[in-house]
């Protein structure tokens, strides 16, 4: 099966600059490929890493050494040597992510908020308001909120309205961060048929799930993010089949 997402020597170290350029060091050497049709868990302790990781794979944060190798309109691609234009088109077109908030835009309907990445993506306006319309309906937006701006919406709309920006398009790379954490039954479980969608039409996904049963009904293995001495460690998957992890050389990490 193709690989779509390639993380390779990944390695990330704040440094506080205003807390007198203290260094934080957070992962080291991180190994992760992503298949199409797979969902990778991230998983490990409060604090670990796994948002810096999954911020990295989307090149918010710039890790310090590595590659971050994705498949980008049938040519591979180093995220992180990528000139800033190629960036946004990456972002435009292959890798999404949903983050756990939304960032509201003012005057802006939640219905252009959704809207918006299928028509940056090429789709022409009806068809991609259309299926905003099939997106929020699924995700039980009320129809007289779809022509306000998200501002003011409850925490769990802001982030019903996030994930039906994020999965408008159909990305060969999609990241998510805690897409179910303020939603109620209903909602986590179409959030859950969204991602399962996702991944029957191939896409390769990485997500932090803390919902136990979410991440059971999505995840096809987990990927440890954490301090750990052993130079390499095994851990079992979904199914109780073990799966290697290649993080390597994890004896700098501190322990946090
Ligand atoms: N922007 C930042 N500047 C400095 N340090 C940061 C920054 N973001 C995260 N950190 C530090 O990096 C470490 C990892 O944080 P991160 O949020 O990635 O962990 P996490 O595994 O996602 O935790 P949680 O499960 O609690 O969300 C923490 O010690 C945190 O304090």
């Amino acid at each position: 099966m193709t690989i779509r997402l390639h993380a390779k020597g990944l390695t990330k170290t704040f440094t506080l600059h205003t807390q007198g350029g203290i260094v934080l060091p957070v992962f080291k050497d991180i190994d992760l490929a992503v298949k199409a049709r797979e969902c990778v868990c991230l998983h490990g302790p409060s604090g670990a890493g796994k948002s810096t990781l999954l911020r990295s794979l989307y090149a918010n944060y710039k890790p310090d050494a590595g590659q971050i190798l994705v498949e980008h309109l049938g040519e591979t691609v180093n995220l992180l040597s990528a000139e800033p234009w190629e960036v946004v088109e990456i972002r435009r077109r292959t890798v999404g992510y949903v983050s756990q908030f939304l960032r509201v835009i003012p005057r802006v309907t939640a219905l252009n908020v959704v809207a918006e990445p299928a028509i940056a993506n090429g789709m022409p306006a009806d068809e991609a308001k259309a299926l905003a319309m099939t997106l929020l309906t699924r995700l039980r937006i009320p129809e007289r909120l779809w022509s306000l701006a998200p501002a003011t919406f409850s925490g769990g709309e802001q982030q019903r309205v996030n994930i039906a920006r994020g999965f408008i398009v159909d990305y060969p790379i999609l990241l998510l961060d805690e897409p179910t954490a303020s939603l109620d039954a209903a909602n986590r479980a179409t959030v859950v048929d969204l991602i399962n969608e996702a991944k029957a039409r191939g896409a390769a996904i990485v997500g932090i799930f803390h919902d136990g049963e979410v991440r059971d009904f999505v995840a096809d293995r987990l990927f440890e993010v954490r301090a750990i001495t052993a130079a390499r460690k095994t851990i079992s998957n979904i199914e109780g089949e073990p799966v290697g992890l290649s993080m390597r050389s994890p004896d700098s990490i501190p322990v946090q």
